[in-house]
């Protein structure tokens, strides 16, 4: 942590005001490197200024310079792609210990992979624990795979209709979330590996979205892709791309619906499978797509994690994330006097 005044430039310098709330009165500086659009919808001025008001600046990382020569900083929040960048950010965390980099690049990384990313709820084993959370059965399909072997590998792997087939690499590009559903096995052959097919799931057109800020969650429910009966299992083929429906800004949480498709997962169940997955993956800021089976009351999968996803979508953001700061440089803190 800095004194008041001692950091000397950047595009938020103008927006530092005396008086804080900080655990020693002291500014709490994060740097940030952010896309232009992540930018835009975290730093919102709702969120800066109540930071502000408590101490905490932002300044932006300036990408043309070298990341030792800025700051000096308390915290980094970061999410960019790239192996440069994730090279930049390692060497800086293993050289200045003293600052909390959120999160670790490699931690990232296991999320960037579609098989990699749901592992750790498979080791979780989380079968009793006020309901039972599992992932979908899943396929992965490598990149030397010819397309037209798709077919045959899902029938001897014994995969259920309809698949929902994902891009393995999940890389911040558009092209990493264009999904589709398959009726059939064999349009499978149409789609471009390295996919994961994974068995779609009726879970009555809605998602609950769980958000991760260090210990503290949120939940929030989204309007999701309806159920596919057998009948139109029956009646349809082919492969279709959808849409990102769970990521519109429109909550479902307002809707009319139908309480045993939307009453929310049991708390208990929820703080450890986040706890779980905040250490097991070593990570402070994800959220977790997770869906309730059709007809079941607590048979729940997840589908999806998310590194630094959109909080400016979640509700009470701006105080859930400032608190958080916060948190981080008084625990640094109290350690640096008990030592
Ligand atoms: N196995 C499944 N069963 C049923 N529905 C699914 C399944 N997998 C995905 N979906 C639906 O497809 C949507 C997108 O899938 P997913 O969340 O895996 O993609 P994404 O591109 O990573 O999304 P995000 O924008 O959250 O990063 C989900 O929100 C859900 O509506
Ligand atoms: O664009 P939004 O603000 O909605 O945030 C989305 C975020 O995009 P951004 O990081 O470019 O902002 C996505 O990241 P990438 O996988 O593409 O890296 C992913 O995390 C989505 O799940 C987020 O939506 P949410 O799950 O919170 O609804
Ligand atoms: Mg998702
Ligand atoms: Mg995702």
């Amino acid at each position: 942590m800095r004194l008041n005044g001692e950091i000397s430039s950047g595009e938020d310098e103008k927006e530092k005001q005396p008086g804080t709330t900080t655990f020693s009165g002291q500014k709490v500086v994060v740097g940030y490197a952010l896309t232009s659009k992540k930018k835009k919808s975290f730093l919102q001025p709702s969120f800066t200024s109540l930071a502000r008001n408590k101490g905490i600046i932002f300044v932006a990382v300036d990408l043309k310079k070298p990341l030792p020569e800025q700051g000096p900083f308390d915290i980094i929040l970061h999410k960019l792609s790239g192996e440069e960048w994730d090279d930049i950010i390692e060497d800086y965390r293993q050289k200045h210990p003293e600052v909390t980099v959120l999160d670790p690049p490699d931690a990232i990384r296991h999320l960037h992979n579609r098989q990699s990313m749901l592992q750790d709820v498979v080791d979780l084993n989380l079968s009793d624990c006020h309901g039972k959370v599992s992932i979908p059965r899943q396929l992965v399909i490598t990149k030397e795979k010819d397309p037209s072997s798709i077919p045959y590998e899902v029938t001897k792997a014994g995969m259920k209709l309809p698949l929902v087939a994902k891009p393995l690499v999940v890389d911040g590009t558009a092209k990493s979330h264009e999904l589709f559903l398959a009726y059939d096995e064999f349009s499978l052959s149409e789609l471009e590996p390295p996919l994961v097919l994974q068995e779609f799931v009726n879970h009555g057109g809605l998602l609950f979205k769980i958000y991760v800020v260090g210990e503290t969650i949120k939940v929030v429910r989204r309007f999701s892709l309806p159920n596919i009966s057998k009948r139109e299992l029956s009646k349809v083929a082919g492969v279709f791309r959808f849409p990102r429906v769970s990521c519109a800004a429109a909550s479902a949480d307002d809707a009319d619906l139908d309480p045993n498709i939307a009453e929310h997962p049991p708390t208990p169940l929820l703080e450890k499978l986040a706890r779980e997955l905040r250490h097991r993956l070593g990570l402070h800021l994800f959220n977790i797509d997770m869906i309730r089976e059709y007809g079941t009351k607590d048979v729940f999968y997840v589908i999806d994690i998310n590194y630094f996803p959109g909080y400016g979508k979640m509700p009470g953001y701006e105080h859930v994330f400032t608190d958080f700061l916060l948190s981080l440089t008084q625990s640094k803190f109290k350690k640096k006097l008990t030592t």
